[in-house]
């Protein structure tokens, strides 16, 4: 079975003129890459829980501080060391574009972006569709 995992896009909606930024954080370990908050879905754990749990401890952010967006939900599959993995990501919205991010030992840096750097930081083609995907949701777009 493929190992899961589970996380949030978190956005926030920069004034004046309401500008979307991503949320990614660069890991302290390994290639030092760039995702949005997410881990490993822990036994008897349903995914939501694991994205709620992971993003207040990789982020810092409690699941007061930002609201899930309806209707959006992605899947990605990909290898890690020759082992499948599924990641389940959800879209949120943080209430309060100056909350403070707190990241834990895992992570060693982190970024509010606008799509197009966040697609450069993140480097990785399905997670680049995703956020596309995730801002055009936002616009209004039903087919995402
Ligand atoms: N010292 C050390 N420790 C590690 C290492 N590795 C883990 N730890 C420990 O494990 C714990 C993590 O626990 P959680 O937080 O619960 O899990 P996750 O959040 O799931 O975290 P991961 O980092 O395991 O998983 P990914 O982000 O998935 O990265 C795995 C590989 O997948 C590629 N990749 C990443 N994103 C994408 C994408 O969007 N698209 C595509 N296509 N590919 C992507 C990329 O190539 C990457 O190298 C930490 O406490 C560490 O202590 C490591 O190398 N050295």
């Amino acid at each position: 079975m493929a190992l899961r995992a589970c996380g949030l896009i978190i956005f926030r909606r920069v004034p004046p003129a309401s500008d979307i930024e991503f949320l990614l954080l660069q890991t302290s370990y390994g290639t030092h890459h760039w995702t949005p908050p997410k881990g490993h879905v822990d036994p008897g754990e349903d995914d939501m829980t694991t994205a709620l749990r992971e993003t207040e401890e990789e982020a810092g952010l409690h699941a007061s501080q930002f609201t899930v967006v309806d209707g959006f939900r992605k899947e990605l599959n990909y290898n890690v060391k020759n082992k499948a993995k599924t990641v389940i990501y959800w879209l949120a919205e943080l209430r309060d574009p100056s909350a403070q991010v707190k990241l834990s030992r895992e992570h060693q840096d982190f970024r509010w972006l606008p799509l197009r750097e966040a697609c450069e930081y993140s480097g990785y083609q399905d997670m680049q569709d995703t956020l596309n995907d995730a801002y055009q949701f936002l616009q209004g777009d039903p087919k995402q």
